[in-house]
């Protein structure tokens, strides 16, 4: 007898309505099928074992799914070995490395082919970031396919030629001109917030998160676009025109949403506030085309008439200008008239605006709120502060010409950023075979430096809040203590007395390019609060706590597209 008589009684069972003549070969497609899945199987068992090879001698981790996107893992429940979001993320974050005692945890998910890595280390974090031939930004990933919705842009470039193409641009944003141009607008928002939040003669900011986040979205939306944004967003009525100012708050307000759906889902949704959606986007493009286009046809009538043109101190303008400039040095290099084909195309342009718009407000905003808890918990450091302050400015208010005098203004910022890390995931691939820094340490705390060795394709990620949070770098790490980022301070901890690198902005060639604009809006907003006001804590009964208080200012932080603050309020109260 063949062996497929064997599954002859199957094919009858199940084959019913397969004709009498075919019949005999429905045998051979089951043992097809079933080879197909079988040799998927094993492959998927060859790997999953390399993995576990690859990974030997670390504290591992397993999944059956991958549990770490940042803001889904911190939402969804923990299934064990399914979907473990808890080995994944922990709170507070240094604890998933305190218990194995290890600063480098690896993890194998049964759906990736590839070993995934976990640092804690901020010098392996630093090795990660800047040895460019051993890694690289994987740009294929959703987050930053996502990112292009409106242009290829800086973030979504391949590290090499791609990213050096965006970054000779968008680098001719960030001159002093802008930086100016920030604080005065800083400035000018925080009158703005007084006014409009009656907090002129001292009261009462509520929600300071969203508070914030509108205080750097005004600042973003002058600087970045030249546009005057008001507190109150006006509402187009039916059949009218929508202006600027609504299509720009509804793209920032849906922001997830203009990520994951297309423009013609927009279109059909069944609800009149997603169509909304759909429109806020078209009329918001067509007003960034209309800018750049304008702002080009400026610039090139004024070189025409041979009027030597100033680099414009909006982010628009300015990567337009430096867009000119670009096509202009290359035609001087290569000698001929037409346009070259250098720099940014028009879409891309767009697209860098964009990013301008999501990267640049709500990073800031947030972090500005975490400040403003942080030094309601901590009156000391406002005192410190308002010290500096008068020292440098006298009774003046600060101006930009005192930006870099002003250091602890800033290191308030850096140190609320480092206990409340605001861009939490940040990874990359190895490009090639290499050896990982780490160390381990025994239970009387003595610190043993070692190596992984780390396959080309293994993808490795920086926990960036449990960097900042690492003991063994960061002395009392839990402590808010801005001293720590002053160079001159003797507090910094680190095993080898260096300085420790500060991750939260990244490092390397893909750091964040928009930094000194946001600690420039950080020193203003610092400092000229401060120097008026003094901030406190609004306990929720009498005799709340401090450390419930704490808990509910930034303990309730939850991770979204960036660490966003819970609600919670605080109080100005007036110098005098
Ligand atoms: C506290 C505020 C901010 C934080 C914590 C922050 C953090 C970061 C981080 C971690 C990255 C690396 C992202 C990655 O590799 O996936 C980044 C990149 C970037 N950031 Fe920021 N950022 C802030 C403010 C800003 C501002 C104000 C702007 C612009 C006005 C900006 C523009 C950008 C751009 C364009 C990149 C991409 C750089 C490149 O790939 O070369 N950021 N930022």
């Amino acid at each position: 007898m063949s062996w497929t008589n064997y599954l002859q009684p199957l094919s009858k069972q199940y084959h019913k309505h397969v004709p009498e003549e075919y019949q005999k070969y429905v045998p051979h497609l089951w043992i097809l099928g079933a080879g197909v899945i079988g040799i998927y199987v094993l492959r998927g068992l060859i790997s999953y074992f390399r993995i576990l090879r690859e990974v030997r001698g670390l504290p591992v981790k397993h999944a059956f799914l991958p549990a770490y996107e940042q803001g889904l893992r911190a939402r969804v429940p923990h299934i064990p070995y399914i979907l473990p979001v808890k080995d994944f993320y922990s709170r507070p974050e240094w604890d998933r490395f305190e218990k194995p005692r290890s600063d480098l945890l690896a993890y194998t998910v049964a759906t990736q082919n590839y070993a995934i890595y976990w640092t804690a280390n901020p010098y392996t974090a630093q090795h990660v970031f800047t040895k460019t031939s051993l890694f690289e930004k994987p740009v294929f990933n959703a987050r930053y396919q996502a990112a292009k919705k409106f242009g290829h842009n800086i973030i979504s470039a391949s590290d090499g030629d791609d990213h050096k193409r965006h970054k000779s641009v968008v680098r001719g944003c960030f001159g002093e001109d802008v930086f100016r141009s920030a604080w005065e607008e800083m400035d000018n928002t925080i009158e703005m917030l007084l006014d409009e939040d009656k907090l002129r003669e001292g009261g009462i900011m509520e929600d300071v998160g969203v508070t914030t986040i509108k205080i750097t979205y005004i600042v973003i939306g002058k600087v970045g676009f030249g546009y005057d944004i008001p507190w109150e967003t006006p509402r187009s009525k039916k059949g009218e025109k929508m202006g600027f100012v609504e299509s720009y708050e509804i793209v920032d307000r849906t922001m997830l949403y203009q990520f994951v759906l297309p423009l013609w889902i927009m279109k059909i949704l069944p609800t009149k506030e997603l169509r909304r959606m759909g429109d806020g986007r078209t009329a918001f493009l067509a007003y960034c085309y209309e800018m750049a286009r304008g702002k080009r046809a400026e610039l090139t009538a004024l070189k025409e008439a041979g009027e030597k043109s100033k680099a414009p101190v909006d982010l628009l303008g300015a990567m337009v200008h430096a867009q000119l400039v670009a096509e202009e040095e290359a035609r001087v290099q290569h000698g001929h008239d037409s346009v070259p084909n250098v720099g940014l195309k028009e879409d891309e342009v767009i697209g860098n605006m964009f990013i301008f718009l999501l990267a640049g407000h709500e990073t800031t905003g947030h972090t500005l709120a975490f400040t403003l808890a942080q030094l309601a918990l901590h009156p000391e450091w406002q005192e410190e502060v308002y010290k500096e302050v008068k020292e440098v400015c006298g009774d003046e208010r600060p101006s930009y010409r005192d930006v870099h005098r002003l250091p602890l203004c800033l290191a308030v910022g850096l140190e609320a950023m480092r206990l409340t890390d605001i861009v939490r995931q940040l990874f990359k691939v190895a490009k090639e075979d290499s050896m990982l820094p780490y160390t381990t340490w025994n239970e009387a705390g003595e610190v043993t430096h070692r190596e992984h060795f780390v396959k080309k394709g293994s993808v490795v990620f920086i926990d960036t809040p449990a960097c900042q949070l690492n003991p063994f770098h960061w002395k009392d790490a839990n402590d808010f203590n801005p001293r720590r980022h002053l160079s001159d301070d003797v507090s910094r901890a680190s095993l080898n007395n260096a300085e420790v690198p500060f991750v939260a902005f990244s490092m390397g060639p893909r750091q964040c390019i928009g930094r000194r604009f946001a600690e420039v809006e950080m020193i203003c907003f610092i400092s000229i609060i401060l120097s008026k006001y003094t901030i406190h804590p609004v306990p929720i009964h009498p005799g709340e706590t401090k450390e419930s208080m704490k808990e509910r200012m930034i303990g309730s932080a939850l991770e979204d597209v960036t660490m966003t603050p819970g609600k919670f309020s605080v109080r100005f109260e007036k110098r005098h």
